[in-house]
């Protein structure tokens, strides 16, 4: 059986990888992306057009490192950036710029989503610490009226210890969770959020 763990023990092992070990962040976000990308790929969606709706950090950082790799791919693929860029982690500033080189196309006006065929949600993961409110809430609401939508690592907005959304949180028809299982998705109410569940756990993060 996967373990599931919780976001304390999730942030640990990341620390320790990082900063222990001496994997860099950037290169547990491109395994992390590969993955995502191939399972993505693997359940036969209709891509004809793929919208990414990413925030600003880590989670973020994935969205907008699989974009890349889709557009690589030869998909339809465009980025609806949410949130506040002050708050732009190193990482996610890295892919912006990858990103920009491979002149994806980028907003940050939701209007696009309706036309979408499929929408890969990685506005928040594990780092969520508080309700959702405003514009994540607007994104959040306009992901749960649009197409087919696989989440990144967690739903948006769903506290992955309990498996219930700190006010909101996408309803995901995937959930492709990064290295590990996390607690809430076992929960009633986490599975209501998740849909289904891979784990994409052959990440390089340090396991005990
Ligand atoms: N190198 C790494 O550490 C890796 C991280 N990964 C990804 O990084 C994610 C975690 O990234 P982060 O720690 O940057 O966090 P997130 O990207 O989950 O969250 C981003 C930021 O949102 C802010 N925030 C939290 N709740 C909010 C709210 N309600 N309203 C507005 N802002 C809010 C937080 O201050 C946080 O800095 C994972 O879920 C995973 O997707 C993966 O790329 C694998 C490797
Ligand atoms: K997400």
């Amino acid at each position: 059986m996967i373990k599931s763990l919780t976001t304390k023990e999730l942030k640990e092992l990341d620390k320790f990888t990082i900063q222990k070990i001496g994997i860099p962040s950037l290169v547990l976000m491109e395994r992390a992306s590969l993955a995502i990308r191939d399972i993505t790929l693997a359940q036969h969606y209709d891509l004809s057009k793929v919208v990414i709706v990413a925030g600003y950090g880590n989670n973020g950082g994935d969205g907008l490192a699989v974009a890349r790799l889709l557009k690589i791919k030869g998909v339809n693929v465009s980025i609806i950036n949410v949130g506040n860029a002050k708050h732009e982690s190193s990482e996610h500033a890295t892919q912006s710029k990858i990103c920009d080189y491979y002149k994806i196309p980028t907003t940050s006006r939701l209007a696009s989503l309706s036309s979408a065929t499929l929408v890969i949600d990685a506005i928040f993961g594990v780092g969520i610490d508080r309700p959702v409110t405003g514009e994540y809430l607007t994104a959040i609401q306009a992901i749960n009226h649009s197409a087919t939508t696989v989440s990144i690592d967690v739903p948006s907005g769903l506290n992955s210890d309990t498996g219930i959304p700190l006010n909101e949180a996408v309803h995901a028809d995937l959930t492709i969770a990064i290295a590990f299982n996390k607690l809430g998705f076992n929960t009633n109410s986490g599975k209501e959020y998740t849909g289904k569940v891979i784990v994409a756990d052959d990440m390089g993060i340090y396991y005990f």
